[in-house]
């Protein structure tokens, strides 16, 4: 493909990508596939370059461009080398022309920006758009951190199970992936799953469990004894739990499918029964948009009430599911106060006997009844986290 050529290839991504945010469509990721899939014409070269300015000109705008050309255009006004592409070749963009709208440059949407937790600064915000590194859990029941030879990684700075890769590596084609040695996992996700508390011999529900990223995580915190009960109401994320526990020789977690505002009946059965309960709930995702930029287009503001109505409901049904003394833990990938600090506040004003107890940890800084971990401050993923001990 020539230069303009793979410019207007990312034009009309991009615009695929606007119309999916708006509609509830599809991630970026999966129609770059997509695209490709179609385009066998288009080399390796010609794909990494392509994708490279999709992600570039997401990065820059935190309103929804007005179409992919216009989010170009944006980006094209800070890299000299993208306006020589608009040429009116016959594969590339046509010409610009006064009057063309061009994106402009910004962090996060406008409407967002007062309803971050107090702590993020204009500097934390834009640090949401940094690069991610990439971050695998040590799966202690299979290896050691120290004893395990992976080229070019290094000890992730913050937690003890964690190790930084270099930008690229082919994970799941390791030696050590297939043996269950490791994990991808952030480091701010390791360490909201130690903030858990979980040990052997503990019956712990993972509420929200997805894939079982964090289950997975706390049954090597409680080295593989006890029960590990992962729910979820998305039968395809849960289903992809089962396979990744045998990889990494885990043996105590099962999956309990939920149907949504049915979840307490399919819960009857441990209700008040747990030592611990976690609630990964659905959020914004605003402390993962260095991985997920194109999240900021999707978020709405009906949307976000939709989740802080979801999260405050979860937190109830959480409440009853633990033992008394147990633990309940509140996790979310989101900066924002009202899926922080402002959840954390409601749900101790509505639950007086369920004491708010600071997480065992040191990382972040204190939020609220919380701790906070940001890009910025932790390099890590955005994420809060609170804990409540249930009542006598
Ligand atoms: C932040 S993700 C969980 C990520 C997961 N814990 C991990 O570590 O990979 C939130 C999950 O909540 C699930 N969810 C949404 N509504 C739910 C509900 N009513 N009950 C339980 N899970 C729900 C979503 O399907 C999603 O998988």
């Amino acid at each position: 493909m020539t230069p303009a050529a793979r410019a207007q290839a990312a034009i009309e991504l991009l615009d695929q990508i606007i119309t999916a945010a708006r509609t509830e469509g599809a991630a970026a990721d999966t129609l770059i596939a997509r695209y490709f899939k179609t385009r066998r014409y288009a080399g390796s070269k010609d794909r990494r370059a392509v994708r490279d300015i999709v992600y570039r000109a997401i990065r820059r705008s935190g309103e929804v461009p007005a179409s992919g050309r216009a989010a170009l255009l944006g980006l094209a006004g800070e890299d000299p080398a993208l306006p020589a592409l608009f040429d009116g070749s016959p594969h590339g963009p046509t010409q610009i022309e006064a009057g063309d709208e061009a994106a402009a440059a910004s962090a996060a949407p406008k409407w967002l920006l007062p309803r971050f937790d107090p702590l993020l600064d204009d500097a934390e915000i834009a640090a949401l758009l940094d690069r991610a590194p990439l971050d695998v859990r040590v799966n202690r029941l299979r290896a050691t951190r120290d004893a395990l030879d992976i080229t070019g990684a290094e000890p992730t700075p913050l937690s003890p199970i964690g190790l930084r890769l270099p930008e690229g590596t082919q994970v799941e084609a390791s030696d050590a992936w297939t043996a269950g040695q490791i994990e991808v996992q952030d480091e701010g996700s390791q360490l909201v799953s130690i903030a858990c508390g979980a040990a052997p011999g503990m019956t712990v529900v993972d509420l929200c469990a997805g894939a079982g990223g964090k289950s997975l995580a706390l049954a090597a915190e409680m080295d593989n004894s006890g029960r590990i009960i992962a729910c979820d109401t998305d039968r395809g994320r849960l289903s992809r739990l089962p396979e990744r526990a045998v990889r990494g020789g885990i043996t105590i977690a099962e999956t309990r499918l939920l149907d949504p505002r049915r979840e307490a009946e399919a819960l009857a059965d441990i209700a008040g029964a747990a030592d611990v309960v976690l609630i990964d709930a659905p959020c914004s995702g605003t402390g993962t948009w260095r991985r997920n930029p194109e999240a900021r287009w999707r978020l709405t503001p009906e949307r976000l009430e939709r989740l802080t109505l979801l999260q405050a409901r979860l937190l109830d049904l959480g409440a009853g599911l633990v033992r008394p003394g147990g633990a309940l833990v509140y996790v979310t990938c989101s900066l924002l106060a009202e899926e922080g600090r402002g959840q954390a506040d409601a749900f101790t004003r509505r639950r007086s006997s369920f004491v708010s107890e600071l997480p065992p940890i040191s990382w972040g800084r204190p939020a609220g009844s919380g701790r906070l971990l940001t890009p910025a401050h932790d390099r890590t993923d955005g994420f809060f986290v609170a804990r409540w001990r249930a009542p006598c």
